[in-house]
């Protein structure tokens, strides 16, 4: 694949900002001799948040911009003045982006709704001035505390389509085809293989104003799981999908066969792929004439419901459509459980996700920023340079 617009994977450095220090400063005034500690408290380091938002498709936009630093904390000061909060920073995801820990591969969250905000790292809190130190013994606290430290991560960002259904099939099966003509997606479409390079989305409207979502991927081949073709990438994008449309042309010497060939190459590349609902069409039937289908029809699959249809000629599309939304409905409490483990079996799954990385060799130009100064310790107390002894005993 040359130049891509579709990003699916990024790396990013996150650093929260420290929480300011409490002040230790003393009131000096003119005639109020022993003012008495007055310093304020630390403003609170900014956070660094993720935010779904349904505006994005990709993460394209975090390519270039891979340091997220949010600021920190203002320091206390006299007066009981404090600090001000340092400011959070947002990071815009596409919903469906799955958040792993770069370094060990652990799965840290998942954003799958337009909104959803999670704190991937927290700013450090403000110091409390020392005015907050005043006891009945100690009226004169000589010390503040210091902010709470930042906090850095490297994460990984995964971007999984959040579709109902996803479209498996040989390359030229009429994947794309039947996504342009049940939505208002236009992929490309060519009569031969690999036309679709990178996952399509439409949306399907239903009867009454319902509609699911349909995730078009490149076509998958015998072997694919071994790498070949364009081997199970993509894959990962059909790997949320509620349920899966199997498609295979009307023309093909063994339908059985090619259905039994995909199912193998997803049960290789993640075997909870065969837990989901599944339904197979089979395509371009205005090829077929009557005969031919009543002649197939008993050498198809029989654990799964199938239907003919043709793009070109509209033949079985509205069936189609009632059957996606029947096995969509069914039991969907069920189905978010599926989902759900899908993710938590992939994130504990390190080596294969590692694996990945180093497959994506993207980062070799990329250094990371850390920052130098990593932070005091937070119960740590220290004396405030401003502060006069000499004048205190006046
Ligand atoms: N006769 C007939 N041809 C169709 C039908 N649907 C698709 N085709 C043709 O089949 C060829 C492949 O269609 P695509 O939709 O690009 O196939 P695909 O599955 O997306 O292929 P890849 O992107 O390569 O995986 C094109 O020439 C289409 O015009 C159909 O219902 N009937
Ligand atoms: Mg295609």
């Amino acid at each position: 694949m040359a130049e891509s617009n579709f990003v699916d994977y990024v790396k990013i450095y996150c650093r929260s900002g420290k929480g300011g220090r409490g002040s230790a400063h003393m009131r000096r005034e003119k005639y109020v001799p022993n003012g008495g500690p007055d310093g304020g408290d630390g403003g609170r380091g900014g956070h660094v948040i993720l935010r779904g938002n349904r505006n994005y498709w990709t993460l394209l936009h975090l390519k270039y911009d891979r340091h997220v630093f949010a600021t920190h904390g203002g320091n206390g000061s006299k007066n009981k003045s404090f600090g001000k909060d340092g400011e959070d920073k947002v990071i815009e995801v596409p919903c469906g982006t799955v958040v792993y820990n770069a370094e060990t591969g652990e799965y840290i969250c998942d954003i799958t709704e337009h909104g959803q905000e999670i704190i991937l790292l927290k700013g450090g809190r403000g110091g409390l001035g020392n005015w907050h130190f005043r006891t009945a013994t100690r009226q004169a606290p000589r010390f503040a505390q210091p902010g709470e430290p930042m906090q850095e991560l490297m994460v990984i960002l995964e971007l999984k389509l959040l579709a109902d259904v996803g479209l498996v099939g040989f390359p030229n099966a009429g994947k794309s085809t039947l996504l342009s003509t049940v939505s208002a997606a236009r992929p490309k479409i060519a009569n031969y293989p690999f036309t679709t390079l990178e996952p399509n989305l439409g949306i399907v409207s239903y009867r009454e104003g319902k509609s699911f979502v349909m995730a078009d991927i490149p076509g998958i081949i015998e072997g694919a799981s071994e790498g070949k073709g364009l081997g199970l990438r993509f894959l990962r994008h059909i790997e949320r999908n509620s349920l899966l449309l199997f498609m295979v042309p009307g023309d093909t010497d063994d339908i059985r066969k090619e259905y039994e060939i995909l199912l193998n190459e997803l049960a290789t590349f993640n075997p909870e792929m065969l837990d989901k609902q599944r339904v197979l069409a089979i395509t371009k039937s205005d090829m077929l004439d009557e005969e031919l289908i009543a002649m197939l029809e008993p050498t198809l699959p029989d654990n799964v419901p199938h239907i003919f249809i043709s793009s070109v000629t509209g033949l079985g599309i509205q069936q189609l459509k009632d059957i996606l939304w029947t096995e969509l409905n069914k039991d969907s409490n069920k189905l978010e459980g599926v989902r759900t483990e899908t993710i938590v079996h992939r994130a504990k799954d390190v080596a294969k996700l590692q694996e990945e990385l180093k497959d994506m060799g993207e980062d070799e130009d990329f250094e990371y920023e850390y920052e130098e100064d990593a932070d005091d310790d937070f119960d740590y107390e220290y004396e405030d340079e401003n502060w006069d002894e000499e004048e205190e005993k006046k």
